[in-house]
């Protein structure tokens, strides 16, 4: 990603402070240059940098500063909160509410990635419970309703359209009529794009949302749009009420700086970014978090967000049940691969941890990875509930058990084999895992920051992914090298499944 160049450059700026015996008001100057450069050249908005720089150097106001104080320590904290009210509006997004028809209306330029992320979206909250379906209310590109019909095929989702009807509003309506009656709980309605800015499209924008009377407006910004991304924002919020920016391909070259910059024209959160084209490459997107990440500091609270996403609250006290009683089974196994499945791209995951990049983990592997998951997930939907349920091992030694297995799910019997041989491995992880606590509720998910919370975060996640980072031990040396201030240059035992 190269957003990860700025955060190295600003991180640079900030560390080169130590270069000085004294951090005086032209060492903070210099600092500061160095950071508003690297933000010109991700693209953000000019007005913006100048505020950042002008209110960090308010904020620290370094001539005044006691002598005790770790000047630092200061700018660094104040450059950090700069950069977050730069993309934090302080406008609460729209939250869906359960119970009732959500309906939200995705607006954006064409290509920009709006029918990919109204999908993305869709499947996302499909995850939280909710019931999605999408409409199709562009007619203005040919083949704009084939496409959103193959994306929520692909997804499960159920969809609405016209190849006749040649009014959007009127096909917007309809849609929103039938799945309202239908009782969906998310209506998502995808309108037409243009490859610029222009009446004919804002003209339709306005009477599509006067037709279906959107909760939310969400407006999709390519991540790779640059400087004219601030007025782009600001021409659409200036037609419909916009409430909500997702800013799309934030993966590959794009700069992001720009299209960051629409929270401000647009007044709006963002509330999700897309990193790639398949339909998991999508985060939720939390200031706080994002700048963290972006500084190389991690981001615990999205990490979080992953695993509390894959084993619901509800889940979580049959988990701790399954491990106290360290009785290991193929179902648990089962269990949490299809966990760390629906976790997305372990990648992503991997560069929500203090000091992981994104390609720590290769695309290649990581498919490589998932397949092998997939490989194992098959051979064990050939099981019996016996072979499943089973508390010993030695089931599978009996006379024919490993051939059938591999006869019915179409591998071979030494890959059966392997199964049961990476079953036992983790069972006697699990094994040692006998007896932990599990956190609570609110019980510091989003604070892991401490020794005693990262053992927590350890227990809590699925054995597979637990090994995938390296075990425990992996999870507590990375812990001990965080406290030393030192960020590890790779994380141990990255064997396992990858
Ligand atoms: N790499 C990457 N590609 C993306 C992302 N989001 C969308 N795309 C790709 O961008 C291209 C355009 O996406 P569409 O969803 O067709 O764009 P659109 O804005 O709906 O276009 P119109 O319907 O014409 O308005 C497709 O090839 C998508 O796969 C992303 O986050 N990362």
């Amino acid at each position: 990603m190269v957003l990860a160049e700025l955060g190295n450059k600003i991180t640079g700026a900030l560390r080169s402070m130590a270069n000085n015996t004294f951090v005086d008001e032209a060492v903070l100057d210099n600092c500061l240059k160095d950071i508003a450069t690297a933000l010109l050249q991700a693209d953000i908005n000019i007005k913006l940098v100048k505020q950042l720089r002008d209110n960090v150097k308010r904020a620290v106001q370094i001539e005044d500063m006691a002598s005790g104080l770790n000047k630092r320590k200061v700018i660094e904290k104040a450059v950090f909160s700069e950069l977050c009210s730069m993309l934090d509006p302080d406008t609460e997004p729209y939250e869906l509410k359960k119970g009732r028809s959500n309906v939200v209306m995705f607006v954006g330029l064409q290509g920009n990635g709006k029918t990919t992320t109204c999908t993305k979206y869709a499947y996302a909250n499909k995850r939280k419970g909710y019931r999605p379906a999408m409409i199709c209310a562009d007619t203005f590109r040919a083949g704009a309703f084939d496409q959103l019909k193959q994306n929520c095929t692909k997804a499960g989702i159920p969809f609405y359209g016209s190849y006749t009807e040649t009014d959007p509003a009127a096909i917007a309506a309809a849609g929103v009529q039938r799945f309202r009656e239908e009782r969906y709980d998310l209506i998502i309605v995808d309108t037409s794009g243009r490859h610029k800015q222009e009446d004919a499209l804002f003209e339709e924008m306005r009477e599509i949302e006067e037709a279906v009377k959107p909760d939310c407006i969400v407006f999709v910004i390519d991540g790779s749009v640059g400087q004219a991304a601030y007025d782009q924002a600001l021409a659409f919020k200036q037609t419909v009420p916009v409430g909500a920016v997702i800013v799309t391909k934030l993966d590959g070259h794009a700069k992001g700086g720009g299209a960051l910059s629409a929270v401000a024209a647009t007044d709006s959160p963002i509330i999700y970014i897309g990193t790639g084209e398949h339909i998991d490459e999508f985060e939720q997107f939390h200031t706080k978090s994002f700048v963290s990440r972006l500084l190389g500091l991690g981001d615990w609270t999205g990490f979080m967000d992953k695993i509390t996403d894959v084993i619901p609250e509800d889940q979580q006290p049959e988990l701790l049940e399954k491990l106290q009683g360290g009785v290991f089974t193929m179902r648990i196994l089962y269990e949490q691969y299809a966990n760390i499945m629906k976790m997305g791209p372990m990648g992503q995951i991997m560069s929500m941890i203090p000091g992981f990049g994104q390609d720590l983990i290769p695309k290649g592997a990581e498919q490589a990875s998932q397949e092998r998951m997939k490989h194992f997930m098959t051979m064990m939907d050939s099981m019996t509930d016996q072979e499943l349920d089973a508390q010993d091992i030695k089931i599978f030694q009996e006379d024919g058990r490993l051939e059938r297995i591999a006869q019915g799910s179409g591998r071979s019997m030494q890959e059966v084999a392997v199964l049961i041989s990476e079953h036992k491995r983790m069972g006697q992880l699990w094994g040692k895992m006998k007896g932990l606590k599990m956190p609570g509720k609110g019980g510091g998910m989003s604070s892991l920051n401490n020794r005693q919370n990262l053992q927590q975060m350890s227990k809590m996640l699925p054995p597979g992914m637990l090994n995938q980072m390296g075990g425990v031990g992996a999870l507590q040396s990375l812990m001990k090298q965080l406290e030393g201030g030192k960020l590890p240059p790779g994380f141990p035992g990255m064997g396992g499944m990858m």
